[in-house]
């Protein structure tokens, strides 16, 4: 993973820096910064909004493009914009421009549903393509801090499928997959503490056990390179409503390795799965590709805000946006270092690079209380039971002014 070129190292912290320093400093970071012309892009006031890991900002395109979805191709065209306006295909166009920010080839990642359907239509499916039940592979390896919703729907797929569920932390699910391993589910980032997992590695050691794997991006997505193809991924879910900025409940995705797509079996098979969705015929007939992975009528605004959400990843690189967001967190660190009274918090977010997604969090005594006082003075973060304060950075809109803002308030709020 490529160092920032931001001027400043991980490790090489100091704790007198001056307030005046550092920001001098994030201004000189702020000037550097190839991606700053983005935020120009996005609806935004003066607060200083780090909590596009939950709800990315509105992309100024969005609205007039909705506007038209429902006054002219809604209001006007209705029915014929199935065709006209390029409804029926929205799920498989929009998958097309998340591939290339998720590292995956052409042809299989189909938009629709949310990440929580996507999660049960991916595991299940994961069971199928194994060995499965029958042939002793009966285990759903799940990641134990994993976020909620993934536990509970491979618990339930588990039971649909004749399989048990194995709960461990992500690091030793690796050594831990053998050959009674079916399917293994895990989180590219952990909603709560930021840390990043070995994708690379864990899918390896999947693959040479003979299991599946399904990866959440939800918390990588639009924030670093995934490389889903590269890494040999089976299959992979993720929203689109946190660094990929689609809207509230925009749309999730699905992603099938070309490899799977002939013998992906649906446990949700619709009449949007079907190869002739319009022959209405009894029995069902999967559509070749990704598109088998959709399920019932896409809904249409939502995909439309979320199409010309996409449109700010025009010209950007998904690696110059992991060398901001690594040089973001790195800044925050340091100033909350520089700023905080000693012992207030503790940072649960890994210090190395490898080892990090694109928010940090501190675990903070009275951690609720104090991420209200700290909204209430213009900075957005969220607090996650029972005492962590999550901050995400998205490179795209966030500068490092607004990141020694940040650390500044909160060492004001937890000075009292
Ligand atoms: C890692 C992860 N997986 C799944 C979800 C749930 O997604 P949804 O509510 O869109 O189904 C979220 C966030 O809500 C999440 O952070
Ligand atoms: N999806 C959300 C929602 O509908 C309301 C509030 C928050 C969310 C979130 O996405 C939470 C987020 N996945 C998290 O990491 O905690």
């Amino acid at each position: 993973m490529s160092e920032p070129s931001y001027g400043h190292r991980e490790g090489g912290h100091s704790v007198s820096q001056s307030q005046e320093r550092l920001a001098e400093l994030a201004a000189e970071y702020d000037a550097k910064d190839e991606l700053r012309g983005k935020r120009a892009e996005f609806v935004l006031d003066d607060t200083v909004y780090l909590d596009g890991n939950s709800l990315g900002a509105l992309p100024a395109a969005v609205p007039a493009k909705v506007a038209d979805t429902v006054a002219r191709e809604w209001g006007e065209l209705r029915i014929r914009s199935w065709t006209q306006s390029g409804w029926w295909t929205a799920p498989e166009r929009i998958g097309e421009l998340i591939a290339p920010l998720v590292g995956a080839a052409p042809g299989q990642v189909v938009v629709g549903d949310s990440t929580s359907v996507n999660v049960f239509k991916a595991v299940v499916a994961a069971v199928r393509l194994s060995d499965g039940p029958a042939a002793g592979r009966d285990e759903i390896l799940v990641d134990s801090a994993t976020f909620p919703t993934d536990g509970y729907i491979a618990e339930s797929a588990a039971r649909l499928t004749g399989c048990r569920v194995r709960a461990l932390p992500v690091g030793e699910m690796a050594a831990s997959v053998g050959p009674a391993t079916a399917a293994v589910l895990a989180n590219h980032a952990d909603y709560r503490t930021g840390r990043l997992h070995d994708l690379p590695g864990l899918t390896a050691a999947a693959r040479a056990a003979g299991a599946v794997t399904v990866w959440d991006l939800c918390h990588t997505a639009g924030a670093l390179p995934v490389g889903l193809d590269e890494h040999g991924v089976d299959l992979a879910v993720g929203c689109t409503y946190k660094y990929l900025n689609g809207g509230p409940g925009s749309p999730a995705y699905l992603y099938v390795a070309h490899r799977h797509q002939a013998a992906f079996d649906s446990p949700l098979p619709g009449w949007n799965s079907h190869a002739e969705p319009f022959g209405m015929r009894p029995e069902f007939e999967p559509a070749k590709g990704a598109v088998r992975g959709r399920v019932g009528t896409p809904d249409i605004l939502s995909m439309a805000a979320l199409e010309a959400a996409l449109g700010v990843w025009e010209g950007v690189s998904v690696d110059a946006v992991r060398a901001k967001s690594l040089a973001l967190t790195d800044f925050f660190l340091r100033c909350v270092e520089a700023y905080v009274p000693e012992g207030r918090v503790v940072s649960v977010t890994p210090v190395a690079h490898a080892e990090r997604g694109s928010q940090v969090a501190l675990e903070c005594a009275d951690a609720e209380r104090v991420m209200g006082e700290l909204i209430a003075r213009g900075v957005v973060g969220d607090y996650r039971a029972p005492d962590v304060l999550r901050f995400g950075f998205t490179p795209l809109y966030v500068g490092f002014a607004e990141v020694e803002r940040a650390a500044r308030v909160l060492a004001e709020v937890l000075r009292g």
